[in-house]
């Protein structure tokens, strides 16, 4: 059955929000729908230029405005999330969830979604008439999106993942106290720096004492200096030695590619260990790869190149990795560049990578807007 075009936007100006805005208006997304604009904080406000017919921002609470809509697409958050999607459900609404919060992630009737990746998975569950669709972890979703055709083709017995991610993944705030960090480090030498002749240790000294006694205020959303440092644990303590962004990356993998006891297949391990460091918004990834067999690294190159109209391998040498694989030249664009592609010292069958992917774009706001067309033109 035709899928109604009333779409509810939830957490449209946040930070994922306004990427997936900007995405939207770009590929031209809001001449498909009705857009009804919702709020936590300002209902009754005015909606953004791009509303329609619903001018005004609905509350975001209100089970009533949001049962009107055949979609509902919210990157407002998790907490929201549980808040109000049993109580819709409970209240008789079938529409279409689609969401960035990890929340329903795991929920058998939820799908990640990655359609690059898994357009059969997506459409396969469409066809069953499933309604929850929810956008993967950003370092699992920029990571497939750049090795997913390795996946594809049987070809991982197993993977280590060892990541670099960007402050933006806590969010706006995260983003901010990095650059505060790095003025107060700045402000802190700055003169000893204006003179050429200045001893470079007393200048490290001086660095480190100061992100040594950082204030309470000064590490608020990050708990330890990230500023010239970097922090090895990301998200919740699982209590087994590993943190919960380490697990997503095994779980998450494996249900976006529909594989492991659910689907009645084995799942592919996948671990590694996930840290925090002082990059902006882009996350990237060193890989190891044990291949089920030997396969000469130009197919494996012309493998992942033709995956996608977004990867690109950059070729492994100095010049094009300084220049093409660093967040720097990937953050804003919806490339996934993975280089530094090589055949291991431990044998012909282990293989080494690196990627980076903008965690707002690919690792969050871009999933979700396609995951939308893929509705309308069901
Ligand atoms: N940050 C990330 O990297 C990723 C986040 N996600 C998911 O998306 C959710 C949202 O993340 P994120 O966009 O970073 O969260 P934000 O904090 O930027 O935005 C969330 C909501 O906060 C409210 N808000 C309050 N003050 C402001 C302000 N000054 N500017 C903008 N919005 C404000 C808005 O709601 P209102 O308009 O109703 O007041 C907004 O929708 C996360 O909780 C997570 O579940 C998923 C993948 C990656
Ligand atoms: N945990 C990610 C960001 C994120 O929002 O992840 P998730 O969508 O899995 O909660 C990070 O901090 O980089």
């Amino acid at each position: 059955m035709k899928v109604g075009n009333l779409v509810g936007l939830v957490g449209w100006r946040g930070m994922v929000g306004s990427v997936l805005m900007d995405r939207m208006q770009a590929e031209g997304d809001f001449g498909l729908i009705e857009p009804m604009f919702f709020s936590t904080s300002n209902a009754g406000g005015k909606a953004p230029a791009q509303a329609k017919n619903e001018t005004t921002l609905q509350d975001a609470y209100n089970l009533d405005a949001l049962k009107r809509c055949d979609i509902i697409l919210t990157a407002q958050g998790g907490d929201y999330t549980s808040e109000v999607y049993p109580k819709l459900r409970a209240a008789g609404w079938n529409g279409h969830w689609i969401d960035a919060a990890s929340t329903l992630r795991m929920n058998d009737d939820a799908i990640i979604v990655l359609d690059p990746v898994n357009l059969p998975v997506i459409k396969n569950a469409l066809a069953k008439g499933g309604k929850n669709w929810i956008g993967g972890n950003c370092t699992v979703s920029c990571m497939l999106m750049g090795v997913g055709a390795l996946y594809k083709a049987g070809l991982v017995e197993w993977m280590t993942s060892m990541t670099y991610q960007a402050a933006s993944g806590g969010g706006a705030q995260h983003m901010r106290e990095l650059l505060t960090q790095f003025g107060t480090l700045n402000a802190e030498v700055r003169t000893l720096l204006d003179d050429p002749k200045s001893a470079i240790l007393e200048i490290d000294r001086k660095v480190l004492a100061k992100q040594q006694n950082l204030s309470a205020a000064e590490i608020a959303n990050f708990g330890a200096p990230l500023g010239g440092s970097l922090i090895p644990w990301i998200d919740k303590d699982l209590g087994d030695g590993s943190s919960k962004e380490e697990w997503k990356g095994g779980a998450e993998t494996n249900k976006i590619l529909g594989q492991g006891p659910g689907f009645g297949t084995a799942i592919t391990p996948v671990d590694g260990f996930c840290v925090r460091v002082g990059a902006m918004r882009c996350h990237s990834q060193a890989l190891t790869f044990k291949l089920k067999k030997d396969v000469p690294l130009a197919d494996i190159e012309a493998m992942i190149a033709q995956d996608n109209e977004w990867v690109r391998v950059v070729p492994n040498t100095r010049e094009a990795t300084v220049k093409d694989l660093t967040p720097v030249s990937v953050t804003g664009t919806m490339g996934i560049p993975v280089g530094r592609l090589r055949k291991l010292a431990m044998g012909p069958e282990y293989l080494g990578a690196f990627t980076i992917g903008d965690q707002l774009l690919w690792g969050a706001a871009e999933p979700l807007r396609r995951m939308l067309r893929i509705l309308l033109d069901a």
